[in-house]
This record gives structure tokens, C-alpha cells and sequence, in this order.
């Protein structure tokens, strides 16, 4: 039984009496933790996870000097607060991480090889906990103890969410214990979820939902209230840094692409107000939002899996009738005018479980228009989401592919080049050959650049290689990748392999040159 009283908001966010007989501080919690426990978190993309117990398990390792003795396996829908996550990497608490994560102490540890990271797609994760398939070495498929944030509990002991729903209801459909921190700094955020509990083969059904707006589940997660061990209150704020202002390379590439969505209404091959779109994370998906917000379409709608502050004034455009995601990774002032506009926002967005925002069925069905970024696009548009130099993971591939494979239009959008320390184009984001592919040219249908626009769709290999350096690489480099190009085709002539010419020794020669002397442009093939 715990010392703690309830104070006044806490009472009235836990409409379940029993809970208030199992109030803990976050330090109380630590004994319900050993080392390697198979670990779950609510949250997606940085918002809506558990932050004071993690903090305090952080703590009570650095104190007991505990570091690379009390480790985890932590499973989170996809990445969680970079600043409590980044606490537990530095500590090595981070044995084994799944699906997705952002923050460099945290890829500082995969790529020091301190933390075994698997990627996997955020619409199969969930799932493939639920089946078992992540804790093969358990004596038992379910996590050991799963922290939940909530900003609110029913007269049932089932859970409200905050601001991310991600996999929140298959980890606690899978944990033997859960512990539910009630984030009372955040409003009561009910009204605003739409929750399908998992439901495994053969007795899945259909998701019955044929546009964005459609409610088809519960607003809330439920769960049983006998593995409930600890209710802690929460008034740490998700520690989300402001978006970059979108600088002129992001809004030329928002312009491209724009320009080619009006005219593909003009085709007849887009209705007036599109189809419902999705936007990745970082700047340019941000500055492809703004650009949306400021042009001439309007009744929009958005099936994704993250909003962001841009989407706020997209809202307040008057253009975009209604949002899907799975998660608001929006900043303490986004945050602010979301609570302030409360009535005019939540009547416009619902937030869903990862699985069906990620849902391929459903992105397929709705003809979702997907944008994404990757780290390049090869020739032959094969693209990398995620492996600098096909070896340094970044964050992950997240739900890129499960939109990306599945859209109706299939968009990767990224800069010609990027900086490196010596040469201000010393990359190359348009290369010969993909060092990592998770996305294919199987799946692509337009690559742009601040240079231009390259459609795709209906070409072959050759032919696509052809519109993507003339339309996409930076002026630097359209000599270098079409003599590539020509040389490859001239080798695949003589032995006959010419539907997608290659010279594997010469391949890697931009990355290699790279890695030598600092930059991609190489004197000469
Ligand atoms: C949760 C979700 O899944 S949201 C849905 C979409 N998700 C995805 O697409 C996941 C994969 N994509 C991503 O992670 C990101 O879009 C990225 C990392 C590819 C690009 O991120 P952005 O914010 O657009 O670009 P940004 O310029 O900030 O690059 C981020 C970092 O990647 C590095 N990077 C990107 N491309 C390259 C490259 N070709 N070579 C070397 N470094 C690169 C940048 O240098 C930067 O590193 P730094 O932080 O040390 O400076």
C-alpha cells in the first residue's frame, strides 16, 4: 500500500476507485523491475509515453552504479522522449530496442553496438508482439511490465491517452504488470481517440471504415484492471523541440511537388480536394504541409501517422476538413493553441492505434497520397530511409514503407544534396546504387528534389534513370551519375543485362569517395 495521497486533479482524472488505492511515487515503482525485463512503453514519435518512472529507474541505476548491469528490452510503439530515452542509452539500459527511435545518444548506441535495434514496420510491430514473435526467449510471450501514460481512467478502469496512441493497446493487451502514469500537466484529452483493441488471425475482421472521419472503435484502451499494479501522477511535459522554419531548398521542393498534384487534378487522375494525405517527420515534410495549408486545394483530409504544429495552421486554413493519426508531436505552443482551439481542433482529428492508422488495407482502400524523406534514392529509384552508408542506422524506417507501398501516389521527397564538414554538396542524395534499400523502385512513383520533379510511373529502369538525373540531381553531379549511367549500360550490353545497368565495382565509388576524402564528388570514374 502506498504513502501517497491523491491530489485534486488526480482524483478527478481516475474515475476508478480501486486505482486510488494503488497511488506510488515514480521511485516506488523501481521494485518492479529487474535486469533484462522485457519492457513496454506507450508513445509514439516522442510524445504520450511514460516519463517520471522511467526517470526514476534511470536515476536509481546512475546511484547504485548500476550502468551495464540493470538493462532492458524495451519495446515502444515507435520513438519515445528523446530526453528520458536518451538517459537510459547513456546508462546502457537500452539492451534491445524495437521499432523506431530518434535521438542521438540512442543511435549513438545501436551504432556503437551497445544496443540491438530491429526496424520494422509500425503497422507490423504491434502485431507481431501480440503473436508472440518478440519474446521467443520468454517463458512467456507477455512483457513483464508495460508503463502506460494516460490523461484520464473510466468508471471502468480502462485508460484515456494523451496526445499518442501508437501500440498502447496491443502492450497492454500483453503485459503481465502495468503501471499508468496520469499526466496531469496535460488536459483530459478524451473525445479525441478511436481505439480498435487487437484482434489476432483467424478471427480478425475488416476495419468497416471508407474515409478519414469514421469512428469504428472505443475511446478508450481497455484493459484489466487486476494487472494494474501502480498508479503514479505525471506532470512532466513531452520534450518536443521546435520544427525548423522551412528554409528555400524545403519550399522549392513543396512547390514541385504541389505543382504536380494540380496537375494531376487537371488529368482527371486526383479529385479536386485529393485524396487523404500523409506527411513523414522532419523539415521537408513540414514545409510540404505549410505549402499544402497555402494552396489553392481545399476540403483535404489527412490519413497519417503524425501531425505536426504545421498541421495546425493547415487546420486554421480552412482547408483541411479532417485528420487520422496516431499521434500530436506538437511543441509546448502547439500544444497551447490545440488546448486553446480545443472544440474547433478535436471535432476534426481522431487518433488511432498504430496498426489501423499504418493499416496497408486501409491506406490502400483510401488511395492515401504518401510523402516521405529518405537519407537517398538511387538511379533506379530504390530509396534509403534509414542506413548512412548502408551501415549507420539513423531513426529507423518507421511507417514510411507501410505508406509508401501502399499509396496511391508514392512520393519521396529529399534535398539533391546535403553538407558535409568540407564541401557544402559534399553528398550527393541522388546515387548510383542505394547502399540500404527499404523502399523499392516497386513502390515509388515520384522522386523530387529542389531541382525538379521526376514521375515515374509506367518507366523502365534505363528510362526512369534517365528523368531522375535529369529532373532531380543537383547540377554537380547529373555529369557524373548520366556517365555512370552510361557506362553501365555500355558493360550490361556486351553481357547482356541491360534492364537495370550496373558496374558493381564502380557502385559504391561516390560513398566510398565519401568516406575517403569528405565529399561524393570524385574526379573521375
Ligand atoms: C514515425 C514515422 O515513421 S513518421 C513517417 C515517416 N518516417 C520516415 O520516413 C522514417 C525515415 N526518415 C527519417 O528518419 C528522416 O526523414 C531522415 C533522417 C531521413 C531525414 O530527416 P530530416 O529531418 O528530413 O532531415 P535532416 O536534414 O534533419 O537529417 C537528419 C539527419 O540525417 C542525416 N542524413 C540525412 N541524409 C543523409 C545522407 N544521405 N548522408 C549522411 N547523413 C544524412 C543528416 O545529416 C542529419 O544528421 P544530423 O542530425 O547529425 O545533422
Amino acid at each position: 500500500m502506498s504513502s501517497m495521497t491523491a491530489s485534486a486533479t488526480l482524483k478527478s482524472r481516475v474515475r476508478f476507485a480501486p486505482y486510488l488505492q494503488k497511488l506510488h511515487s515514480p521511485e516506488e515503482c523501481v521494485k518492479y523491475f529487474k535486469n533484462n525485463d522485457y519492457v513496454g512503453w506507450s508513445g509514439f514519435t516522442g510524445v504520450g509515453g511514460p516519463k517520471v518512472v522511467p526517470n526514476a529507474l534511470a536515476a536509481y541505476v546512475e546511484a547504485n552504479n548500476l550502468k551495464g548491469k540493470m538493462g532492458f528490452n524495451l519495446f515502444v510503439g515507435a520513438s519515445a522522449d528523446v530526453n528520458v530515452e536518451s538517459k537510459w542509452a547513456d546508462l546502457n539500459m537500452l539492451k534491445r530496442r524495437a521499432p523506431h527511435q530518434v535521438g542521438k545518444p540512442i543511435a549513438k548506441a545501436i551504432n556503437e553496438g551497445r544496443t540491438q535495434f530491429f526496424d520494422k514496420h509500425l503497422s507490423m510491430f504491434p502485431q507481431d508482439l501480440t503473436y508472440g514473435y518478440y519474446t521467443l526467449n520468454k517463458a512467456t510471450d507477455t512483457l513483464d511490465t508495460v508503463i502506460i501514460e494516460a490523461t484520464a481512467i473510466t468508471e471502468d478502469g480502462h485508460l484515456i491517452p494523451g496526445p499518442a496512441v501508437g501500440a498502447t493497446p496491443e502492450l497492454v493487451s500483453m503485459a503481465d504488470k502495468i503501471i499508468i502514469e496520469v499526466n496531469t500537466l496535460l488536459p483530459n484529452c478524451e473525445g479525441i481517440h478511436d481505439i480498435n483493441m487487437p484482434i489476432n488471425p483467424p478471427f480478425r475482421q475488416p476495419y468497416q471504415l471508407t474515409n478519414p472521419s469514421q469512428r469504428i472503435g472505443l475511446p478508450y484502451v481497455t484493459l484489466d484492471p487486476s494487472k494494474v499494479v501502480a498508479i503514479v501522477e505525471s506532470q512532466q511535459a513531452d520534450a518536443v523541440g521546435k520544427n525548423t522554419p522551412a528554409d528555400d531548398m524545403s519550399k522549392s521542393i513543396a512547390n514541385n511537388l504541389i505543382e504536380f498534384l494540380e496537375q494531376e487534378v487537371k488529368a482527371g487522375r486526383m479529385p479536386e480536394n485529393l485524396h487523404p494525405l500523409q506527411s513523414g517527420i522532419g523539415n521537408i515534410a513540414n514545409a510540404v504541409v505549410e505549402g499544402l495549408a497555402s494552396s489553392n486545394f481545399k476540403n483535404l483530409s489527412v490519413w497519417t501517422e503524425v501531425l505536426q504544429d504545421s498541421f495546425l495552421d493547415f487546420f486554421e486554413s480552412g482547408k483541411l476538413d479532417h485528420a487520422t493519426s496516431t499521434s500530436m508531436r506538437l511543441t509546448p505552443e502547439g500544444f497551447e493553441r490545440f488546448h486553446k482551439n480545443w472544440e474547433e481542433y478535436s471535432s476534426k482529428l481522431l487518433l488511432r492505434s498504430q496498426v489501423v492508422s499504418n493499416s496497408p488495407e486501409i491506406i490502400r482502400r483510401l488511395g492515401v497520397i504518401a510523402m516521405n524523406t529518405p537519407v537517398e534514392v538511387d538511379i533506379y529509384a530504390h530509396a534509403n530511409s534509414t542506413n548512412v552508408n548502408g551501415s549507420r542506422m539513423l531513426n529507423g524506417l518507421g511507417g514510411s514503407a507501410d505508406f509508401l507501398r501502399n499509396a496511391k501516389l508514392s512520393v519521396m521527397h529529399t534535398p539533391s544534396t546535403r553538407p558535409t564538414k568540407t564541401d557544402p554538396h559534399g553528398i550527393t542524395c541522388i546515387v548510383p546504387f542505394a547502399t540500404h534499400v527499404d523502399q523499392t523502385e516497386h513502390d515509388l512513383d515520384v522522386v523530387v528534389t529542389e531541382q525538379g520533379l521526376a514521375d515515374l510511373r509506367g518507366l523502365a529502369p534505363r528510362e526512369r534513370a534517365r528523368v531522375i538525373i535529369d529532373k532531380c540531381a543537383h547540377p554537380i553531379y547529373k555529369p557524373i551519375l548520366l556517365e555512370y549511367l552510361e557506362r553501365a549500360e555500355f558493360y550490361c550490353t556486351k553481357n547482356k543485362s541491360l534492364h537495370e545497368p550496373h558496374i558493381l565495382r564502380d557502385a559504391f565509388k561516390l560513398q566510398a569517395n565519401l568516406e575517403d576524402k569528405g565529399t561524393m564528388r570524385i574526379d573521375s570514374w
